[in-house]
């Protein structure tokens, strides 16, 4: 590659003053090998070894990147762009570098934007690699799903690393959690689902085997690849693996040795090929990254002993990375593989979950505006992960749903239990994570004794749930008794404040050790014997300003001022170094002192980091039942939290039924009610699909229905779909026959004026129906609710540019996805479908879809619209009803009322709608003139006037009555050919 390619190639997008740096030499494999320093000569060589990743490269107190990966860093956390030498021939090649303590911080932001950096440290000091290169290696890779640093972890979110196989039109998908140790496999048919799971899992890295040459690329959020298949959502990050892992002897083997099992029988994975697929290659892949964080405190490990060097001293080493006990290598961050399928869970798609704003708004994706914003009262890290889980995945089994409200009920009632329960969650650490870390070997010092202090509150959350009756509470009941040991053990080892840093010392408390005790000792005695130096020499020597000092290069020191030094140099000392105003001295005695301290310094540092490496596997060794614990006490916040909402905002517990019944009285919008002042969200009532129940004979439903898609039918095929064709007569004899006694539809159309809340309430029912799924009590007076299997919504219309698609094919993309996979059991809620396109286009679709909906597939659907016109479908369709969201009118104004009552609106005020929004006066008031003139002459508000003793044919014929600018075609959807 030539220098100009490659700096264009780097330098894009980069600010004028950062490009004069980076003209030359902007990718490393540009330059002539042979002629550079030592030390960019191996950077260049790790470069090679490791090109999908950001390499920051430890020089003194600075991680530095050359090259293109300055000119990146540069640029992604606008750093200045300097230039080093690297060697005569060469010159200056671009440089970015970050302070070494800020490590954690820079990484998370460039991971949080899908690079990938491997750290390379220093594995010894500069002054023991007497002139030397500096002994570095690669310590860690980290990857935007490999994180187990605490600071770059988002405590209330999961961190998932996905892999995923495909295999025609069935995909195999595991997924894993390296902070919390979860490790989920499943495998589906059908591509769009594997987009749905992975747009519901939202991971932060998707790993995915080509046979691409240049293996080991990330694709960051956006960038698109041959490699990858339309049904891999393009903002994830991507990272391209070769094939090796994923075959199936090899990951099955994979799997049955790191979880030491002789089959996957018991991880319900032996007859999922896919599944084990995928699962084999995401563990290779955490594999490797492990070890490489393995190697790293491995390395640390011996940098302490002063293995490498030989030096007697550890260095005092700021950065906050830890370090590994060869115990701690055998153990793991991920729990053993459970196979999980689609269909345990309430099926929400993405755009369901984008519409109910389930864990962000639609419109700006804010947390707050969010049901989770609304229902989040948990008081640890835990708790909030699971609470956006559970909101995620709502359940299907109306035992599960009963177990998590029969807790919630017990704390609704007994509110000083739950309250005391807040009170002790709130002294809970993230046990999961820190079980996390320790099972890796990365916790610190500190970790653990969180860890601790969290495993102390157990046996006091049990005698607090004793007596109590419901499961989630009972199964705090018994702590393992090993945990409340093992809290107790790191108690009585681990001082009650540990420093940050390992290398530190000061981490094992007095009497644990006696070595350390005596150790301790001598190093104390040591360096009293110095603190008396200075008041003995000035004794001795009479000189009364002799001081003892201590500095990093030579040591301790014996200072006398330049004026005293001059007249008489004491007996045994030895003249150090002189400065402007004193001298300074060694003795025998003092040198020998300090070498003792150093060495048992020494000594101590390394036993205590042996003890705490032993505490720390001994933790390790229980990550998993202290995560089934923490899991428990997740859940428990959660519920604690769902009580107090139900408490404080007067929810009621919904019934809940296998059936097809949705009944609520007086509901409310769970979000807009907590947004609006108190008592100023006006209730609504929802009935829907009780037909079953109601009719009591269904067979004879049945019959009923077929009449009317039979009436309808035959009027179709002679009169067009001329719907006003049908005799009201029939019609009413119809619902006679079918609806006795009084069952809920259906389908609803839901119609009213602009900003009259028909949106609120169709979200509304959507998201009582999840929360009551999820377990959690609901806005309702009462509520007794059906399990349904999928939530399906249609609202508003937005542009997808990102996949070129236009709001008009977005919105048909979703009614078609609706109307293929909705059954019965659905509920299905639309808003203005057919709103895109011209009006009569639009009102023949939104038309046939309600009616597709209430007679095919006779899913529960709440349909909003400004069609007044399908309020027809009513008076056809035995279980479609008309409802409206009611206002009030005045001469000069509409008060909205926001109730929804029965009976179909004829009017949309838009007008009106338009003025409050504050369109210009002169706009409203043409607006109400072409109003006038389109009422007066459109052929459709014509027939809708006359009904259906028009005679459309006639006035069809004569074309009289249209104005002479619109085609016949489009107004005429109601009349004959
Ligand atoms: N039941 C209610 N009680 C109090 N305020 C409500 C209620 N329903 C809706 N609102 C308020 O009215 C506003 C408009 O509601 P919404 O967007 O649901 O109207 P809409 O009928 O769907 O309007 P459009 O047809 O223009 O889309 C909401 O932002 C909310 O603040």
């Amino acid at each position: 590659m030539t220098d100009a390619a490659s700096t264009s190639e780097f330098t894009n997008g980069l600010p004028e003053r950062l490009v004069k740096h980076a003209v030359r030499y902007a990718d490393h494999r540009s330059v002539d090998r042979a002629s550079l320093t030592p030390m960019i000569r191996h950077y260049v060589e790790l470069k090679d070894q490791y090109p999908h990743a950001l390499l920051l490269y430890r020089v003194g107190d600075f991680f530095e990147t050359f090259f293109q990966d300055a000119i990146a860093i540069a640029r992604e956390l606008e750093l200045i762009l300097t230039a080093k030498d690297a060697g005569k021939d060469v010159g200056k090649v671009p440089l970015a570098g970050i302070p070494h303590h800020a490590l954690d911080r820079y990484c998370a932001v460039l991971v949080e934007k899908g690079f990938a950096i491997a750290v390379c440290d220093q594995m010894e000091d500069a002054a023991g690699a007497q002139g030397q290169l500096v002994r570095r290696e690669i310590t860690r890779v980290i990857t935007p799903g490999t994180i187990l640093e605490e600071g770059m972890l988002n405590a209330r979110r999961n961190n998932f690393l996905a892999a995923v196989v495909i295999a025609g039109n069935h995909w195999g998908l595991a997924y894993a959690d390296v902070s919390t140790g979860e490790f989920l496999t499943t495998q589906a048919q059908s591509l769009e689902q594997l987009t749905q799971e992975l747009l519901r899992l939202q991971p932060s890295e998707v790993l995915f085997p080509t046979n691409a040459p240049d293996l080991v690329s990330l694709l960051r959020p956006g960038e698109k690849s041959d490699h990858l298949p339309e049904c891999l959502p393009s903002q994830f990050c991507y990272t391209l693996r070769s094939q090796a892992p994923f075959v199936l002897s090899e990951a099955r083997y994979r799997l049955l040795q790191r979880f030491r099992v002789r089959s996957l029988e018991g991880m319900g994975c032996e007859h999922l090929p896919l599944a084990v697929r995928a699962a084999g290659g995401l563990l290779e892949y955490v594999e490797t990254s492990t070890e490489k964080a393995a190697g790293k405190d491995e390395g640390k490990r011996q940098k302490a002993k002063g293995e490498s060097n030989g030096s007697p001293l550890p260095t005092p080493d700021s950065s906050p990375t830890t370090l590994l006990h060869p115990a701690a290598l055998q153990t793991f961050p991920l729990q053993p593989l459970c196979t999980y399928t689609l269909t345990e869970y309430l099926v929400i798609d993405h755009q369901t979950r984008r519409n109910l704003e389930i864990t962000q708004t639609a419109r700006d994706g804010t947390y707050h505006g969010s049901l989770l914003w609304a229902l989040d009262k948990t008081v640890t890290a835990m708790g909030s992960r699971a609470l956006r889980r559970w909101l995620l995945q709502p359940l299907l089994q109306v035992k599960q749903i009963h177990d998590r409200q029969e807790t919630i009920a017990e704390l609704v009632e007994n509110g000083s239990l739950r309250q005391t329960l807040q009170r002790l969650l709130k002294q809970i650490y993230d046990m999961e994570r820190l079980a996390g870390r320790a099972g890796s070997g990365t916790a610190n010092a500190r970790d653990l004794v969180a860890l601790a202090d969290s495993l102390d509150k157990l046996p006091d959350l049990g005698r607090l749930v004793e007596g109590t009756r419901s499961r989630y509470l009972q199964d705090l009941q018994t702590v393992p008794p090993v945990l409340e040991h093992l809290g107790q053990h790191l108690h009585a080892h681990l001082v009650e404040t540990p420093p940050l840093y390992l290398t530190d010392g000061n981490l094992i408390r007095p009497g644990v050790n006696a070595q350390l005790d005596s150790l301790r000792q001598q190093v104390d005695a040591d360096q009293e014997w110095i603190r008396n130096l200075e008041v003995v020499e000035r004794d001795r020597t009479g000189i009364p300003t002799l001081k003892v000092g201590y500095n990093k290069t030579f040591g301790y020191y014996i200072s006398i001022s330049r004026a005293k030094a001059g007249q008489q140099i004491p007996d045994g000392y030895t003249r150090k170094q002189t400065l402007t105003n004193e001298e300074r001295y060694i003795t025998q005695d003092l040198k020998e002192r300090e070498n003792r301290i150093q060495l048992a310094q020494e000594s101590l540092n390394h036993l205590e980091y042996e003890i705490f490496a032993e505490l720390r596997s001994q933790v390790g060794e229980q990550a998993e039942l202290i995560r089934t614990v923490a899991r428990s006490v997740a859940a428990i916040d959660v519920l604690c939290g769902l009580a107090e909402v139900a408490v404080y905002q007067g929810y009621c517990r919904p019934e809940m039924l296998a059936n097809r019944e949705i009944q609520i009285l007086e509901g409310r919008h769970p979000v807009v009610e907590q947004s609006l002042p108190a008592g100023f969200f006006v209730p609504n009532s929802t009935e829907l699909g009780s037909r079953e129940s109601g009719a009591g004979n269904r067979e004879a439903e049945e019959v009923g229905e077929a009449e009317v898609k039979g009436k309808l039918k035959t009027q179709n095929s002679l009169e067009t779909r001329r719907v006003h064709g049908v005799a009201p007569s029939e019609l009413a004899l119809l619902k006679t026959q079918n609806s006795s006694p009084q069952p809920s539809p259906d389908l609803i159309v839901l119609t009213g004026p602009n900003a009259s809340g028909k949106s609120c309430y169709l979200r509304q029912v959507g998201l009582i129906q999840l929360m009551a799924q999820v377990g959690s009590f609901v806005p309702a007076q009462s509520t007794t609710l059906g399990v349904c299997d999928r939530i399906f919504t249609r609202v508003g219309a937005v542009d997808d540019l990102a996949t070129g698609q236009s709001t008009f094919m977005v919105e048909m993309n979703e009614t078609a996805n609706i109307l293929n996979h909705a059954t019965p059991r659905s509920l299905v809620l639309l808003d203005e479908i057919g709103r895109g396109t011209a009006t009569f286009d639009g009102l023949s679709i939104a038309w046939a879809v309600a009616e597709h909906l209430a007679t095919e597939i006779r899913a529960r659907t709440i349909f909003a619209t400004h069609y007044h016109e399908l309020n027809e479908l009513a008076s056809i369709l035995p279980n479609v009803a008309n409802y409206q969201v009611v206002v009030k009118e005045l001469p000069d104004q509409i008060i909205f009322l926001h109730k929804v009552q029965p009976g179909g609106a004829d009017r949309s005020y838009g007008i009106e709608a338009g003025r409050l929004a504050g369109l210009p006066a002169s706009v409203i008031q043409r607006a109400r003139q072409v109003m006038g003139q389109i009422e007066k002459h459109s052929k459709i508000a014509i027939g809708l006037r006359k009904g259906n003793q028009t005679n459309h044919s006639t006035r069809e014929k004569n074309g009289e009555i249209y104005p002479v600018d619109q085609p016949i075609e489009q107004l005429d959807i109601f009349s004959e050919e």
